[in-house]
């Protein structure tokens, strides 16, 4: 049997640092367990990166870009031209993201799988040319297995990208008019739930409109059904582009030892799908909130992840990620930078 990169082994987690940190935890001045969660992130991340104090430091930011064949079926509150065209706002400094990273001091890298209108290149952009958006999945499968494979590299790349820039920290954000509609029909095969359970108004349908988009989800579940034996079938079948660069970026990121910040519901499917492909990336996936898409909290529990925030995020680009990320590093700095019960002269609980 051939084993596919993605199915090669993760970097495992360190025992010995996570019992250091768990002991460093029980020794700062503060209540045991009063820092809630926030502990448990500490350790878990010293656990990750193998040293007693954990730090992220330089974060990565890799948008995916692709469009979506299945908006011919009227699954989406906007014109499939945003998807370009927010790239040009991605790198010209406009979008939620591009504000996000600047604050944040991150690297930023915008990658365009494809659009159904052909780009002119932009400067900044990685444009890789996988197609001219996927094929209407009510029809047809939304891609081939070769652009699968290449959209999955994708993933892996900018993963290796962001380590030898020395990046300890990875976010994946997703833009795609229309992938709402993939990433639920994805979820329902992960699932095995009915498209009225978990498809959601995306960027913004009314109720008429999101019964329209379960019916269209429920018809090519139907249609395809005899071919979605496994997570990669369900991936070229249902998925997007940038939905299978995502789960690429998740897979490679566990193997190579990168903490991944995962962002909202697209990204959640996606790793989801990573999961199911490679079981043991599931502990290098952190979840950054739970949003405003009926099928989010459903993948989340599937996941069993716990994520940080809910603020109702509903915009994706990895904005909800970078959202999260000072909670992170301030999880490792009172972790990292508290006194000790014996440093400060504070009297313990007594025993
Ligand atoms: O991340 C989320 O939870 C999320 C929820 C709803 C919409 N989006 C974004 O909105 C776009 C897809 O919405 P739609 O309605 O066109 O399927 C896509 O570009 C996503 O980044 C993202
Ligand atoms: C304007 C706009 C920005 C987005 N960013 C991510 N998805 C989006 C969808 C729209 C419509």
């Amino acid at each position: 049997m051939s084993l596919h990169w993605w199915q090669g082994a993760c970097q495992p987690s360190d025992r010995v640092a996570r019992s250091k940190a768990e002991a460093r935890q029980q020794q700062l001045t503060k209540p045991t367990g009063s820092l809630g969660r926030l502990e448990h992130i500490a350790i878990h991340l010293a656990a990750l990166q193998g040293r007693e104090r954990p730090g992220l430091e330089k974060l990565w930011i890799a948008i995916f870009a692709g469009d979506h064949g299945v908006v011919a079926e009227g699954v989406s509150a906007y014109p499939q031209a945003v998807t370009g065209q927010m790239l040009a706002n991605f790198v010209g400094g406009g979008a939620a993201i591009s504000v996000l990273a600047r604050e944040l001091d991150a690297a930023l890298e915008v990658i365009d799988l494809g659009t159904a209108e052909p780009l002119t290149q932009l400067p900044g952009v990685r444009h890789l040319h996988v197609g001219a958006g996927t094929q209407n999945f009510a029809r047809e499968p939304a891609m081939t297995l070769a652009q699968a494979l290449i959209c999955l590299e994708a993933g892996r790349d900018s993963i290796e990208r962001a380590r030898s820039a020395g990046c300890d920290l990875f976010v994946g954000g997703e833009m795609g008019i229309g992938n709402t509609t993939a990433a639920a029909a994805l979820a329902c095969w992960l699932l095995e739930c009915p498209a009225s359970e978990l498809a959601g108004p995306g960027t913004g349908l009314d109720p008429a409109g999101v019964a329209h988009k379960a019916r269209v989800i429920d018809a090519a579940l139907a249609l395809h059904r005899q071919r979605l034996d496994g997570p990669l079938e369900a991936l070229l079948h249902l998925g997007g582009f940038e939905i299978a660069a995502l789960v690429g970026a998740y897979v490679a990121a566990a193997q190579q030892g990168v903490v991944v910040l995962v962002d909202g519901f697209i990204c959640s499917v996606a790793a989801l799908l990573a999961v199911r492909l490679n079981p043991g990336c599931r502990d290098w996936l952190l979840f950054a909130h739970h949003g405003a898409e009926p099928g989010h909290v459903r993948v989340l529990q599937a996941l069993g992840a716990e994520p940080l925030l809910e603020l109702g995020l509903r915009l994706g680009e990895g904005s909800g990620a970078a959202l999260a990320v000072p909670l992170l590093r301030m999880a490792c700095a009172l972790h990292g930078q508290m006194a000790t019960f014996a440093e400060a002269a504070v009297a313990e609980k007594p025993a």
